[in-house]
């Protein structure tokens, strides 16, 4: 078995230093077990608790982050410093990994305008993935490194762009090849009504964002999740990273825990 995965996790779902200790080992262990992991992390909390340190406010639309050129210098700063941190954790649990933004492996272009309460709303600079080019995930992963990506994209002028994470995950799933994508977050899975919905397709999950029970930043997370399995992934999963070792749970003892998706 060599199946390439794409594991996301959020800016929340590893706040604390043991969930992201345990993380780095089930990754391990995957590996170890024949997935060949390929990984892309947020810092939405982080970026925006360091743009209100600096006096900015720091707004969202539609789970997206609204970014002006200042907002743009933030969230580069913080998830390339982010991204060092999270290499060491990874260093230390034994994996051999290699930190790198998404530059490179998606060129993305600038988000039209989104509608928020009917009217719409320019999010500056802030990204849709245009294409994919899978040469550098394939170097990385042939040197035997898991490539660690942070989602700083740039146009194909070379303009830098801010792309939510889980965003990058289905445009990097779909560079690698990858046959799975795990969303990793702070939430036991999708919920109605505070209940863990086990599975669900594309379907279901049209129906739950007309209902507005998906809301937030739960929508580019249900979007991603649309593209990686239009694009070739077979089953997407969103796990919660707050329970012990979900990510092995899920993939090597195929327990019953998070949302699982398909297309149908
Ligand atoms: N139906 C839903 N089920 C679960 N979470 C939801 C739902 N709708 C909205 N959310 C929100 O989405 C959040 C996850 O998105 P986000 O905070 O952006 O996570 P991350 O930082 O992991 O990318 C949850 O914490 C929850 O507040
Ligand atoms: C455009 C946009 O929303 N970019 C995100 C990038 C980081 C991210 O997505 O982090 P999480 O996975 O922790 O939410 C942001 O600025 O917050």
């Amino acid at each position: 078995m060599n199946r390439r995965i794409l594991l996301k996790f959020g800016g929340n779902a590893l706040s604390d230093k043991d969930d992201m200790n345990r993380f780095a080992q089930d990754v391990c262990t995957i590996s170890n077990a024949g997935f060949t992991p390929v990984i892309v992390h947020g810092g939405g909390p982080e970026i925006s608790a360091e743009m209100e340190r600096r006096g900015m406010k720091a707004l969202k639309v539609a789970g997206l982050r609204i970014t002006d050129i200042d907002a743009l210098h933030v969230a580069e700063e913080v998830l390339k410093s982010l991204n060092s941190e999270i290499v060491q954790v990874f260093q230390k649990a034994g994996c051999s990994v290699q930190g790198m933004s998404a530059e490179g492996i998606i060129t993305a272009s600038k988000k039209p305008p989104v509608l928020s309460d009917g009217k719409e709303v320019d999010l500056g600079y802030v990204g849709d993935v245009a294409s994919v080019n899978p040469q550098s995930i394939d170097s990385v992963l042939m040197s035997g490194n898991i490539p660690i990506i942070y989602p700083i994209c740039s146009d194909s002028n070379g303009l830098k762009l801010n792309v939510n994470a889980d965003t990058v995950a289905s445009g990097v799933a779909k560079a690698a090849g990858a046959s799975e994508m795990v969303l990793v977050t702070d939430v036991p899975g999708i919920l109605n009504d505070g209940k863990r919905i086990p599975s669900l397709t594309l379907a279901d999950v049209d129906n739950l964002i007309h209902s507005k029970v998906i809301t937030g930043g739960m929508l580019p997370k249900v979007e991603a999740c649309r593209a990686a399995l239009l694009n070739g992934a077979n089953t997407v999963y969103m796990l919660n990273g707050k329970e012990p070792h979900s990510l092995a749970r899920r993939l090597i003892n195929g327990e019953d825990c998070g949302t699982s998706i398909m297309v149908e």
